[in-house]
C-alpha cells in the first residue's frame, strides 16, 4: 500500500488502538549534528551525559560499526543511559538495525517500552520503498499503545540504496511519522557498484577538465590544464531535498569518513546546507562543532536578510538594495534564514549574543 492509497482521511489516524495520535506538523527543532555513539563503548557511553547541550542530536547506534558480538550490550546500554540522562534541550534519536537483520525486532521492542518516552526520532537504515516504513509505523503504533506513550515517535529514513533513491518520494511520505532523510553514502555507493572505497565526501577521479588552448584554431593537448573536481552526491542529496521540502520534513547529509580532514568535512556539510539539508551526522566529537558552525547561518547572512526584510515592508513589489534586485522571492529566502536564525538563537546562547550584536550594528548602519 503507498500513501497515495490510503485514504487522506485516515492518514493522521493512529495505526493501532491507543497509540497516540500522529503530528501534523514536523516541529523543526534544531537538529545541526546528528552525533552518533556506539552505547556498547563504554568510554563513548561515559561521554554522554557531558554532552547534553553541547549538540543537538545525540544517537546511540546499534546499526553499522557496531560489532555483531555487541548488539546486545549495544541496545541494553542505550536503556540504561537513556534512563539515567536528562537530556534538557538535546535530542534523543537512535538507529536501529537493519529491518532484514536478526537484531532488529529486539531493538524496537526493547527500547519501546523501556524508553519510548524519551526517543524523539528512530532511524531506520537501508530503507528502500513505503513498505519498510509501514512495517515499522504500524509496529511503532502497536508498542506505543502497549506502552502508553502520549507522544509518538518518529521515523528518519537512510538513504543508501539504489531502490530507495528511486523511490524517494513515496518514503517521504509514506507516513506522518516521517521526520527526515539522511544521506548513507558509505552503502549507497556500494548498492549502486561505484568504485569508490570512502566513507562519503569527493573523490580526486570525479571531475572537469577545462577545454586545451587553441592556437590557430589547433588544440593544444600537450598544455596542462586546470581540472575542478566534482561533488558526487550532489545528484542525490539534491533528489533528497526536493522529496522533503514537498513533505514538509527535514533533509540532512550523513556521514563523512576522513575524522582528520576537517576541511574537505566543513566544505562537504556546507554543500549540503546551501542546497537545502538542515544538518548532518557527527561521527567523532570535533565534527559537532563543524556542523554547529556550518548549519547556522553566517552573521552576515542573517544581517543581510534582515534588512532585506525590513526594506521590504508588507513583502510585496520590488526595490533596490545595495544594487541588487529585491522582491518577494528573495524575500522569501531571506524568511528561511531569519527563521532558521531565531530558532537556533533560542537553543544556543553564544549563537544568539551573535545574532543580537548585529542587529544591533544593522541598526546603527540604517540610523
Ligand atoms: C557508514 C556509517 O554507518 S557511519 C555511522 C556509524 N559509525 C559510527 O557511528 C562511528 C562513530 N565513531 C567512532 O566509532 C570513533 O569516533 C572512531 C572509531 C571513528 C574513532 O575512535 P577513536 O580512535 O577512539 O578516536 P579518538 O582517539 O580520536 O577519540 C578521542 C576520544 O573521543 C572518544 N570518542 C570517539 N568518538 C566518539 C563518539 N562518536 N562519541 C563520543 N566519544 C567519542 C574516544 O572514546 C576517545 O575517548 P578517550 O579520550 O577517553 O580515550
Ligand atoms: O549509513 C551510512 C552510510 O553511509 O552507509
Ligand atoms: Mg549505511
Amino acid at each position: 500500500m503507498t500513501a497515495a492509497s490510503r485514504s487522506p482521511k485516515d492518514f493522521f489516524r493512529p495505526l493501532a488502538l491507543g497509540a497516540p495520535a500522529p503530528l501534523r506538523e514536523i516541529p523543526a527543532r534544531p537538529s545541526r549534528a546528528i552525533h552518533f555513539f556506539d552505547p556498547s563503548n563504554p568510554k563513548m557511553a561515559a561521554k554522554i551525559p557531558d554532552m547534553v547541550g553541547t549538540v543537538d542530536v545525540l544517537l546511540g547506534n546499534l546499526e553499522d560499526a557496531v560489532k555483531a558480538d555487541n548488539k546486545e550490550a549495544a541496545r541494553n546500554g542505550l536503556v540504561e543511559i537513556a534512563q539515567g540522562t536528562d537530556f534538557g534541550p538535546t535530542q534523543l534519536w537512535t538507529r536501529i538495525n537493519a529491518l532484514d537483520s536478526p537484531w532488529v525486532l529486539d531493538d524496537l521492542t526493547t527500547l519501546v517500552p523501556a524508553i519510548g518516552d524519551k526517543l524523539d526520532v528512530i532511524m531506520v537504515p537501508k530503507v528502500q520503498g513505503a513498505e519498510d516504513i509501514h512495517y515499522v509505523d504500524r509496529l511503532l503504533a502497536q508498542l506505543e499503545a502497549k506502552a502508553g506513550l502520549d507522544k509518538p515517535i518518529l521515523v528518519h529514513a537512510i538513504l543508501e540504496t539504489a531502490r530507495g533513491v528511486a523511490n524517494v518520494e513515496e518514503i517521504c511520505g509514506a507516513s506522518p511519522r516521517m521526520q527526515g532523510l539522511s544521506l548513507g553514502p558509505a552503502d549507497l555507493a556500494a548498492d549502486r557498484r561505484m568504485k569508490t572505497t570512502r566513507v562519503g565526501g569527493g573523490h580526486p577521479g570525479y571531475l572537469v577538465r577545462e577545454d586545451p588552448p587553441r592556437v590557430g584554431g589547433v588544440a593544444n593537448l600537450e598544455a596542462s590544464r586546470a581540472t575542478y573536481q566534482q561533488d558526487l552526491w550532489h545528484y542525490t542529496i539534491a533528489r533528497m531535498v526536493d522529496a522533503c521540502a514537498m513533505h514538509g520534513i527535514y533533509a540532512y547529509y550523513g556521514p563523512f569518513g576522513d575524522i582528520s580532514d576537517t576541511t574537505a568535512c566543513e566544505d562537504q556539510f556546507r554543500n549540503a546546507f546551501l542546497l537545502g539539508c538542515v544538518g548532518t551526522w557527527s561521527l567523532h566529537p570535533k565534527q559537532i562543532a563543524i556542523a554547529n558552525k556550518v548549519f547556522s547561518p553566517s552573521v552576515e547572512d542573517v544581517a543581510h536578510a534582515r534588512r532585506v526584510v525590513a526594506a521590504m515592508g508588507d513583502g510585496t513589489g520590488a526595490v533596490m538594495l545595495d544594487g541588487k534586485m529585491e522582491d518577494d522571492a528573495s524575500l522569501k529566502q531571506c524568511l528561511v534564514m531569519v527563521e532558521l536564525a531565531e530558532q537556533l538563537a533560542a537553543v544556543d546562547p553564544e549563537l544568539k549574543k551573535q545574532y543580537d550584536a548585529i542587529g544591533a550594528d544593522s541598526d546603527e548602519q540604517e540610523a
